[in-house]
Order: C-alpha cells, then structure tokens, then sequence
C-alpha cells in the first residue's frame, strides 16, 4: 500500500500580498513550504508549483516530485494526479501548500480513515453564530447545525479521486466538492485549530504564534535528599535556621530542602546534581552555606534560557516541626531564586513514626521544579 502527498502551491496568494506568494514567504524563518513539506516526510510528495516558482521549488525540495499546476486549484490538483496515474499508489492526500501547521497526527487520522471509507477529509464543527449582511448590515441569520468548516489534508482512495477529477468540470472549493459530485462518500474526521490556511496577512503571525507555542521547551526536575542527625542545636532547612535539640551531619551545613531543590533544577536541565558540581571531595565545599548551590543551578538555568515556573519541596521529618516556619522558608528560597514567592512552596510530611525518618534519625526531602524556555 502506497501512500502519496500532494501539496498544492501554484495559487498566487493575492489575498495575502507581499513581494512573493505567501507560499514561499518566510514562517519562523523558513519558507511556508518548507514546513508544509517537512510535515509529509516519509511519504511519496509531489509539490505542484507556479511555472514562475520552478527555481525556487528546486532549491527548496530536492527529492520532491514537482509538476506544474493549472489556472484553478482543481487543476492544480488535476495535474498532480495525473502525474500519478501510472505509479501504483493507492492513497492520496491533497494538501493545501498554505497550511503549513498541519500535525502529524491530523495526517495519521485520515490515513487511518481511508481504511474504511474512499474518502475522509478533516472539519471543524461552526461554533460562532452565522449572520447574512449587505451594506455593513445584518439582514438575516444561518443556522450552523450541520455546518463545518473544511479543511486539508483531504484523503482518497488514488483511483476514486483521479475519475472524480477527470469527469469534473470547472473549479471547485476543494476535492471534497469534487469527490461528492462524483457520488463518493467523505467521512468526516476531527480537523485541528491549529491547521489554519495563510490567508491573510495576518495570518502569518497567528501561525508564528503557534509555532512558538509548540516549540515551547517546558522541563520537569525531581531531586531527593536525605541527612542523618548529629549533636547540635540548630538545623538549616530551605535557607532557614530552625532551633532544634539535634544538628544535620553533612559536609555543607546540610540543608536537605534546599539540597533536594537544587538537583531538581539540575535535574530538569540534565546536567547531573550537586555531587558533580560541587564535589564531596573538594574542601573547599566543607561547611558551605547551601545558597551557593542552589544560586548555581539556578544561574545555570537562566544561561541556558529558562525561568523557573515553580517549585515545590517536601520536607520529610516528625521534628522540628515545619509548619510555623514555611512562609519565612518559601520567602528565603524565592530570594535566593530571584522568582515571585508565589512560585515557591514548602510543605511538610510525617512518616508515621516510619522509618529512619520516624525513628528521629535524620531528616528527608522531595523536590520538583517546572523550567520553561520561550
Ligand atoms: N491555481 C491554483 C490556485 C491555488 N492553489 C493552491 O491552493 C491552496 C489554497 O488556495 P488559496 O489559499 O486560495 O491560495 P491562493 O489561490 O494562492 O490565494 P488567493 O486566492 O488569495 O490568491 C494554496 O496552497 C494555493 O497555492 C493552486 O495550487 N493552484
Ligand atoms: C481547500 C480549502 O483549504 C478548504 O478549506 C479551501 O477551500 C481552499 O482555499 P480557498 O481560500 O477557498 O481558495
């Protein structure tokens, strides 16, 4: 079973303006066909083009069967099929060159919708109210019931679509029009949002956009810690001095809250723990106030593009009790971040008296920090 892609791009985006068609204008850097293309890598493509854009097709898409399109889009898509007529193929989605954001997934679903049906093309249901006007008025109004909003890719089984084209006569909105008048049933499958055709000239930046949104690089980190009590008076928790009748045993002052927040930081960046950053072995280290790690982590986040969006520690402990002291943690924790408090929370857990934490001989904690980079 061979599948082809068919993209159609000799119209010449008169809507849209600009010093080219809106096709080979820039999206995010890239012509919009680059991006319509790249979404059906993996299959047979053939790119119909303007006889005026061959240059530029052939340096955009070597390994891409290019053929010339017609005066209206229906023979645009009419020359493709042709060119296909003897290749064997037995599925073909025609795509507008004009949606570049169509997902792989919106592709999959009418792939898999062909399986049942000759022919299966992607809608969204009328959601607004639908008026008629004239003159700048409203003269009447349109039920939507029924009605969707069309979109590409549009599939077919190869030979039902190539007789629909050839017995069909002038121009048509899509291949749906044409499948349909050849008495073909579509099945209607899930479009996407996102799947918008460049239209307009604003268009351009709603697709900009979204292909920011998706880019979107959203981190998740997790980090655990655990220190054995010691003689003292005193332990460090989340940047705060809490009295208490033990001490924590570590080679920094042991701040086990701000240390599990720490590797989740590094965690969500990939780049090891503290361990690797600031080596046991390294005397310099010895006693040191735990800000400096955490300082670190979150320098390194900022270099690397991200902001902290939140964290959330749990200390593990039956004493000291946490609670009276969370705000002023959540409070040191923020300052040291640099982040709104608002993104910092610190809470606290029993063990049930389970445990090495139940039996009061050392103190756990559990971290998890979101970092995002635009
Ligand atoms: N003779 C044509 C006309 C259109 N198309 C393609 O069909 C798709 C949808 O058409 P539309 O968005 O209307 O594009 P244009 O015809 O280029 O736009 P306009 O009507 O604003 O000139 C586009 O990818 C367009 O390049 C085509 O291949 N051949
Ligand atoms: C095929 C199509 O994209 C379905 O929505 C659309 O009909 C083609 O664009 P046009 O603006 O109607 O030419």
């Amino acid at each position: 079973m061979t599948t082809a892609a068919i993209i159609v791009a000799a119209g010449r985006g008169t809507r849209a303006g600009g010093e080219i068609p809106k096709q080979w204008q820039s999206l995010a850097g890239r012509p919009v066909l680059a991006h319509t293309l790249d979404a059906f890598a993996g299959l047979r493509r053939v790119l119909v083009i303007h006889p005026d854009d061959r240059a530029r097709a052939n340096a955009l898409a070597p390994g891409v069967e290019i053929v010339t399109g017609g005066a209206t889009r229906a023979q645009s898509v009419r020359n493709a099929l042709e060119s296909l007529a003897e290749s064997g193929v037995d599925k073909v989605l025609i795509h507008d060159g004009a949606r570049p954001l169509v997902s792989p997934a919106q592709i999959a679903r009418i792939v898999d919708a062909l399986e049942t049906s000759p022919a299966a093309a992607p809608a969204l249901a009328v959601t607004d109210a639908l008026w008629k006007g004239a003159e700048g008025r409203v003269i009447g109004t349109q039920s939507r019931e029924g009605l969707w909003r069309a979109q590409t890719p549009q599939g077919f089984r190869f030979t039902g679509i190539l007789a629909a084209h050839r017995a069909f006569v002038g121009d048509a909105a899509d291949d749906v029009e044409v499948a349909m008048a050849a008495g073909l049933p579509v099945a209607i499958v899930p479009g996407e949002e996102t799947n918008l055709k460049l239209t307009f000239p604003g268009d351009f930046a709603r697709a900009e956009a979204i292909l920011k949104g998706a880019r979107m690089d959203i981190r998740l980190g997790n980090g655990f810690d655990v220190h054995a009590f010691t003689e003292g008076d005193h332990v460090w928790l989340c940047g705060v001095k809490v009295p208490h009748g033990k001490a924590l045993l570590g080679h920094s002052d042991a701040d086990v809250g701000m240390h599990a927040l720490t590797d989740a930081i590094y965690g969500a960046l990939a780049m090891g723990d503290i361990g690797r950053h600031f080596p046991p072995s390294d005397p310099q280290w010895k006693g040191a106030a735990s800000h400096i790690f955490l300082q670190h982590a979150i320098d390194m986040a900022r270099e690397m593009g991200f902001a902290l969006m939140n964290c959330d520690v749990t200390l593990i402990c039956e004493r000291p009790k946490i609670g009276p002291h969370a705000e002023l943690m959540r409070q040191a924790l923020a300052t040291i971040m640099g982040v709104a408090v608002e993104r910092v929370s610190v809470k606290a857990t029993t063990s049930e008296r389970l445990g090495f934490t139940g039996r009061e001989e050392g103190i756990a904690a559990l971290a998890t920090a979101t970092l995002v980079r635009p």
